[in-house]
């Protein structure tokens, strides 16, 4: 066992999650496990590989086209958006560990925190691609939730999405539901895609280097009808390597009640390889190759310099916590941590006196159990997929047992974005 394991700040970090209360962010780790990045640049995961967020738009049949080639272009096109979803894994579940060396617990973002910056055109492509953007912002504080949104105009798509997670402890790992979702749009062909979010878990706490393995599905409906389903295992399970995953592509969501029904099937790990073959076998490294995670490297959000950029923007807000926390001055960092702490308390103090509720900048908070909402990408999709209206874990079916309670979801108010005076990319 690494020293660190046997660290006492570490033991008794360990027997702390013991009583966890729910509330990952009331946990008080120690120095070394922390982050000085903040939960709300996760949302930058979502864009790091553009070219393959925008291809599906370069993949529209012909006007003349019959209806055959119509569906295996529409089959063409979710393989393409599965092949940008598996792409985003790596960033979001690994990316601390590559750069920091295990995962790290983020510093948890103020209500109005807000992260933004933008993708260049990607080398090579010859401004097929051109500029993407990111705006991020907490649009809640208890729960933490972060909302955001991806737009790239030149090809007239636009993802956007929100999460917020639910934690419980098991003896050995951090257990983590989802909730939320994203919904890709291709504005030029009219076509939509719902995304939902899989569960997680942390494991190697014990050894002091906890890394994420995801679990149980996600899945992703597209508006042409097509379903994707994902299963995610890892190395615990009899044959899984770690990070395995196997994506099945059905007609609809009604034929994925049966995994002979696949078309597509791809298998492989969503960190390393994966690989595709039709209908509903297991393909394997004999068959084609789908994606190779370790080959193709992300590309970095550009984000200004710290000193060009808003109070409320992460790294600006955070620069003095993340300093102390790269100097492992624990002193520093519950000093820093509490003036922005006490900072937002008085102004939650405040607000409550005056009775005027902090606004959220870019994001609405729209309420689908209100039967005037106008039907939207949301509503169709999880109509065709069966999939719950409700503030439930990410992916639950329309009357499972958690489909009840509230029905509301933070949507991207690009009016808002296109008013905004103060903060720029
Ligand atoms: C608080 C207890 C603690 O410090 O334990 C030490 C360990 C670092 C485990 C707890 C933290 O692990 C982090 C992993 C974070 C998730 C990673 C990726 C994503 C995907 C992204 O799209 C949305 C956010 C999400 C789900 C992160 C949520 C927060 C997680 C679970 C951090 C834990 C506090």
């Amino acid at each position: 066992m690494s020293s660190v394991a046997q660290s006492s700040s570490w033991t008794s970090f360990l027997k702390s999650i013991a009583s966890f209360n729910g509330d990952l962010s009331s946990l008080t780790a120690p120095p070394f496990i922390l982050s000085p990045t903040s939960l709300s640049e996760y949302s930058q995961y979502w864009g790091e590989h553009p070219n393959l967020l925008i291809e599906p738009n370069f993949l529209a049949q012909s006007e003349k086209a019959t209806r055959d080639e119509t569906d295996a272009m529409a089959l063409k096109r979710i393989i393409a958006v599965t092949k940008w979803f598996i792409s985003t894994l790596r960033s979001q579940y690994c990316s601390r560990n590559e750069s920091m060396g295990s995962e790290k617990k983020p510093l948890n973002p103020f209500l109005g925190e807000v992260f933004l910056g933008k993708w260049e055109d990607p080398e090579g492509a010859e401004g097929k691609i051109g500029e993407t953007i990111l705006l991020s912002e907490q649009v809640s504080h208890h729960p933490p939730v972060t909302a955001y949104g991806i737009h790239n105009a030149k090809n007239g798509v636009t993802l956007q999405g929100y999460n917020g997670i639910r934690s419980s402890i098991s003896t050995t790992s951090i257990n983590v539901k989802q909730y939320g979702h994203a919904i890709l749009e291709y504005k030029n062909l009219e076509e939509s895609y719902l995304i939902t979010l899989p569960p997680l878990h942390i494991e190697g706490l014990i050894s002091a280097s906890p890394f994420v393995e995801l679990e149980g599905s996600s899945y992703i409906q597209a508006s042409n009808g097509y379903f994707a389903v994902i299963e995610y295992s890892g190395r615990g399970w009899v044959t899984g390597k770690k990070n395995t995953f196997k994506a099945r592509i059905f007609r609809d969501a009604m034929s994925s009640a049966r995994k002979e029904n696949a078309v597509i099937t791809v298998s492989g790990q969503w960190s390393g390889k994966s690989y595709i073959g039709n209908g509903s076998s297991t393909p394997s490294s004999k068959d084609e190759l789908f994606y190779d995670a370790q080959s193709s490297e992300p590309q970095h959000l550009v984000v200004k310099p710290i000193a060009e950029q808003h109070e409320l923007e992460s790294r600006k807000a955070w620069s003095k916590v993340a300093e102390a926390i790269k100097k492992a001055d624990y002193d520093l960092i519950s000093e820093e941590k509490s003036l922005i702490e006490n900072k937002q308390r008085e102004l939650r103090k405040t607000e409550a006196a005056s009775g005027d509720k902090w606004q959220t900048r870019w994001f609405d908070l729209v309420d689908y159990s209100d039967s005037s909402v106008e039907p939207d990408a949301f509503l169709n999709l999880t109509n065709i997929s069966n999939l719950s209206i409700r503030n439930a874990p990410s992916g639950s079916l329309k009357n499972s047992k958690y489909d009840e309670g509230e029905a509301k979801h933070w949507r991207i108010n690009i009016e808002k974005w296109k008013a905004e005076k103060e903060i720029k990319i």
